[in-house]
């Protein structure tokens, strides 16, 4: 399918970039995406120029894209107009109501950007820019956090554990950066794109908000595809992939401690026990086994469940509420890790830790745990990350740790 033959417009086929920046300009909601393993990026836009609060019920909602918090309502992004396109930014499919009147009327806007463009009247970045810098006020702190504060945090968190309250709490953190001024987005996701093909990699704008947030996540929290396989994994234990003089380690290289190889089997078993709450017992396991994340090596073990074989089709929209939080961005016992994260951490983790992913599109549902995530506001981007705190954490390494986990961004992006 041809954009041309359907929508009888134009000869030219306008890239990715501009039906991004047609959006923004707009003011509405966009979600682009790229699968993990997959080359084609998606792109879907919420004509109602909101983003709607709901339960992200898989059996009721149409096709959009889901994007929740850390704590509270989910968001909810119809999709009005999809866009598929492949690895070069080109447009190959336009498919869920290709024909629609709103769907031609954005296809012309798309091409009056793109021919302005070539038309040598170029339009600057800065004029797409404008509807999500504007009204911003920039944040006034320069830094949440530090090592000795971060560290200070982990010891006090360690205490907890020692007295009984918790056995394992998630502690996160926020680095507040200036873009440069050439920074461009979806050049960001892009690079994004090409440096890991396993990471889940998104960009999405919530004009509510004014805000973008970019990001590439390694950890799935369910996904559902439509031979009706249901999935999770737990995802815990963090490493370096590189090592102290630039070498890139192989995952079949990497051993592990018994703090790490215990934090992840929080996570593991915590999945077990949301299981058992609905009866399940038919599931495979698959791990623990270590996967590298661009920077970074973890424990992993894979769960899956064939939903027409135990007859529990609503498998996926249950297991999001039994499943999030997980231990792997919380803690254990999830209440008392919860409270500690709420009284402790200096920041709100907004969408970070939360989840995000397509709901509904081509009868599949893919949402991740939202990690290795930034928030931009006008020139001003704020990341996110955390680590999971045991008895046997130790401070200064998981402040570390942070930074690692920092990087996987900015080392790409930058
Ligand atoms: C909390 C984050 O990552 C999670 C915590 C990990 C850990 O504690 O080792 C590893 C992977 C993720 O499940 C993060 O990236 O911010």
């Amino acid at each position: 399918m041809t954009p041309t033959s359907e929508t009888h417009i134009s000869t030219q086929v306008p890239q990715l970039e501009f039906f991004w920046k047609t959006a923004i300009s707009e003011g509405l909601p966009v979600a682009l995406w790229r699968l993990p393993k997959s080359t084609e990026k998606q792109l879907l836009i919420d004509l109602s120029g909101r983003t709607s609060q709901t339960k992200i019920d898989l059996e009721e909602l149409p096709s959009g894209f889901a994007m929740s918090p850390f704590i509270g309502e989910s968001l909810f992004l119809k999709g009005d107009l999809y866009y598929h396109f492949d690895q070069d930014n080109q447009l190959v499919e336009n498919n869920i109501h290709p024909s629609s009147e709103q769907a031609q009327e954005f296809f012309r806007k798309v091409q009056l950007t793109y021919d302005e463009q070539h038309e040598d009247t170029p339009i600057s970045s800065a004029n797409f820019t404008v509807n999500y810098t504007k009204n911003f006020e920039s944040p006034t702190e320069s830094s949440l956090y530090n090592e000795i504060t971060y560290a200070e945090m982990v010891s006090d968190a360690i205490d907890a554990i020692q007295r009984g309250d918790m056995q394992k709490v998630v502690l996160s953190r926020t680095k507040q950066i200036t873009l440069p001024e050439n920074f461009e987005v979806v050049e960001a996701f892009n690079k994004l794109c090409v440096a890991y093909p396993n990471a889940f990699v998104s960009l999405v704008y919530l004009p509510q908000e004014k805000a973008l947030w970019l990001g590439a996540t390694p950890e799935t929290l369910i996904s559902m595809d439509k031979e009706g396989i249901f999935r999770t994994m737990s995802l815990a234990g963090t490493q370096s992939a590189i090592g102290p003089n630039g070498e890139k380690y192989h995952p079949a290289e990497i051993r592990w401690a018994s703090k790490e190889i215990e934090e992840q089997a929080f996570v593991s078993r915590y999945i077990i026990e949301c299981f058992k709450k609905i009866r399940l017992r038919e599931y495979y396991e698959v791990g623990p086994k270590t996967v590298q994340a661009g920077n970074l090596m973890h424990l992993r073990t894979d769960y899956s469940v064939n939903t027409h074989e135990v007859n529990f089709p609503q498998l996926g929209t249950v297991m999001i509420e039994l499943l999030h939080p997980t231990s792997a961005v919380c803690g254990m016992p999830k209440e008392p890790a919860l409270r500690y994260i709420a009284e402790n951490e200096l920041h709100s983790r907004e969408y970070y830790s939360g989840f995000l992913g397509p709901v509904n599109i081509h009868d599949e549902s893919h949402l991740f745990v939202n990690l290795r995530t930034m928030k931009i506001q006008g020139n001003q981007a704020t990341l996110f990350a955390g680590g999971g705190i045991t008895e046997d954490s130790n401070p200064v390494k998981e402040w570390y740790e942070t930074e690692m986990k920092s990087q996987t961004l900015l080392r790409v992006i930058l």
